[in-house]
């Protein structure tokens, strides 16, 4: 849809009139996966249908403020970035999130979506990058894993393991073998925050010559743990 055809039409039409519960609307540096740096606006929907033990945004599980889809367009427009993230809690959980990520696209921007792995991905608009987890067994969560989801991912999107332990990485390291991952997108391996050195993390890929890119939460080695960066 063009600017110029928005305001008096859509004002009033139901598409302005959906609203999504939002924890909170920041401008940052990517800190993780494929676009990694680019100075990004993100769009934290409130509420998640999982427990990740080590969950890292655990003040997005409840509470958030009701905003239309008009609104978040606004406040995103207001920080002059190319790239979006939309994330939360799991933005998935909220059906209107389609519809975010469909008019984010049609304005423009670079989008991507930070998503469980949990919640069927096949309605997402295929200009997104999905950036898709497949929860590994420490999380508490992997019996969660929609394995369905593998094959609606395009060659942009990326998978992602976040891994606490050995036992987690010769899991994540089984999965990628048995279904090809590499050869659908990339594959993102990641060490929980405090639970495994980076570095015994690139070791053990490195070792085993795997076809994963290793990533660390940049955002955390910029401003630790602080919300909203
Ligand atoms: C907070 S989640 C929100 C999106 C969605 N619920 C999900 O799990 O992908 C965003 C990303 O942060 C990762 N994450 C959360 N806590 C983490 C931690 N303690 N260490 C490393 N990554 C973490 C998740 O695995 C996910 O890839
Ligand atoms: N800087 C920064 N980059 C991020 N990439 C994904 C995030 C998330 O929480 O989903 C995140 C985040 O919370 N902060
Ligand atoms: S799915 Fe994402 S937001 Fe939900 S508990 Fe796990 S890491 Fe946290
Ligand atoms: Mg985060």
């Amino acid at each position: 849809m063009s600017e110029a055809s928005t305001s008096a039409v859509d004002a009033a039409s139901p598409v302005a009139a959906e609203r999504l519960r939002i924890t909170e609307i920041f401008h940052s540096i990517q800190g993780e996966a494929d676009a990694i740096g680019w100075r990004t606006v993100f769009v934290r929907l409130t509420g998640c249908p999982l427990r990740c033990v080590w969950c890292d945004t655990e003040y997005s599980f409840h509470g958030g403020q009701w905003h239309a889809i008009d609104a978040i367009l606004a406040e995103v427009a207001s920080h002059g970035a190319r790239h979006v993230c939309v994330t939360g809690g799991e933005p998935l959980a909220q059906k209107r999130c389609l519809v975010l990520l469909q008019r984010l696209c049609d304005a423009g921007y670079e989008v991507s979506l930070e998503t469980s792995g949990a919640l069927d991905v096949a309605a997402v608009d295929p200009r997104v990058r999905k950036v898709m987890d497949l929860k590994a067994p420490d999380s508490g969560e992997s019996a969660r894993n929609l394995w369905s989801n593998l094959d609606h991912l395009l060659p942009h999107d990326q998978v992602k393991i976040v891994i606490a332990s050995r036992a987690d990485y010769e899991w994540a390291r089984g999965v990628v073998a048995e279904h090809a991952l590499e050869q659908r997108c990339m594959v993102l391996f990641s060490p929980v925050w405090g639970k495994v050195e980076p570095r015994e993390l690139a070791e053990w890929i490195i070792a085993d010559k795997l076809p994963v890119r290793f990533q660390l939460q940049l955002h955390k080695l910029l401003w630790n743990d602080a919300r909203g960066k």
